[in-house]
């Protein structure tokens, strides 16, 4: 809020907010925003200014791992979805040993090695590496999203920041004071059992060990998303996985210090991404809210990090977390008790 309203105005929007939904400080959703908004005008006259400097936006290619800058995007506006955003790679004649087969998958076209030859992208302005992201595409079948989701909807969701819904099955931690306590935590909830077991038989998650896992809800009506962020690196080790249902989003990758350059990363319905590496530590990730069509649901899997693995000093910490966490016997923990990045 700018500080040139006055002090009653400000409380009054701060307990309305409150009332309607989950954001604090300087996060807002579409619900606190657009009161906040209307009362802004209404005081001060004051609009949004959209900003009209370009930016430089590249498109990650799931199949031969790049980003691309095109010189034109032909996007189809009348069409809701938002794979028609993402240019087309000509990939059809693949051939099969490429790929690893998921369990779940009726595709194919799986885990391509990178600097796939055969992918061939038109209209390329800029072509550049963006390591740290792996794409399994339908690890989940419809069938199996639709009882996954099932499975968590019996659970209550509680309100998060920037309109979006949690459950969190992880440790109570204090990120900012490095504490945690594993008192209320009772392990991972039994629908993701299979989840887990699935993910060994890819070779980059072969020996992932999941000790969180945090359901997301994001709805259109809410402007949920996300904003940029880097997820915690002091608890939380290098594989970020996040299994996507029920619509096709889009994860987009920023920098600090080149604010006009974006990464927009596909993440499909029923597909897990992957993200490690630089993807992971040098660019800040987010989901914007044009970027949330719908319902969309997203499980993210962490991982320990070296500090609590074998032969660091957090060792035996870690080993009870994930003893708990493998019991596959979780209930979500309480609101007040979220760890999160945020
Ligand atoms: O919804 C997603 O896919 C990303 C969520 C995320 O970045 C987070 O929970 O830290
Ligand atoms: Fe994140």
């Amino acid at each position: 809020m700018p500080s040139s309203l006055n002090p009653k105005l400000e409380t009054m929007l701060a307990e309305t907010s409150n009332k309607i939904c989950g954001c604090k400080g300087i996060r807002s959703c579409r619900l606190c925003k657009n009161t906040e908004n209307e009362v802004q005008a209404l005081f001060t006259g004051n609009h949004n200014v959209q900003s009209n400097v370009e930016k430089k936006t590249c498109y990650f290619c799931v199949h031969c791992k790049k980003a691309y800058q095109y010189t034109r995007v032909d996007s189809l506006a009348e069409d809701q979805s938002l794979q028609s955003s993402f240019p087309e790679c000509q990939n059809e004649d693949l051939p099969n040993n490429t790929s690893v087969p998921s369990p779940g998958a009726t595709s194919n076209v799986l885990e391509l090695k990178e600097d796939n030859k055969l992918c061939q992208h038109k209209n390329v302005l800029h072509k550049m590496n963006f390591p740290g992201i792996t794409i399994i595409e339908n690890f989940v079948s419809p069938d199996e999203e639709f009882s996954l989701d099932a499975a968590i909807k019996e659970t209550p969701f509680q309100k998060s920041q920037s309109g979006r819904q949690k459950q969190d099955f992880g440790p109570k931690v204090n990120f900012k004071k490095q504490k945690i306590r594993v008192s209320s935590f009772n392990g991972l909830p039994s629908y993701s059992r299979f989840l887990f077991e699935r993910m060994g038989a890819h070779s980059c998650l072969k020996d992932f060990q999941p000790v969180e896992l945090c359901n997301l809800e994001y709805c259109s009506e809410r402007g949920a998303h996300i904003d940029p962020h880097f997820d915690d690196a002091w608890l939380w080790g290098e594989r970020l996985v996040t299994l996507n249902l029920m619509s096709d989003s889009c994860l987009t990758f920023t920098l600090d210090e080149d604010p006009f350059l974006e990464v927009r990363v596909p993440l499909l319905r029923r597909s897990l991404i992957v993200v490690s590496a630089e993807a992971r530590y040098q660019w800040k990730h987010g989901i914007s809210e044009a970027d949330v069509i719908g319902r969309r649901v997203a499980m993210t899997f962490r991982e320990l990090s070296e500090e609590f693995s074998r032969g660091g000093s957090k060792e035996e910490e870690g080993k009870h977390l994930l003893t708990l966490a493998l019991t596959f016997q979780g209930t979500a923990i309480q609101p007040s008790n979220v760890p999160h990045w945020d």
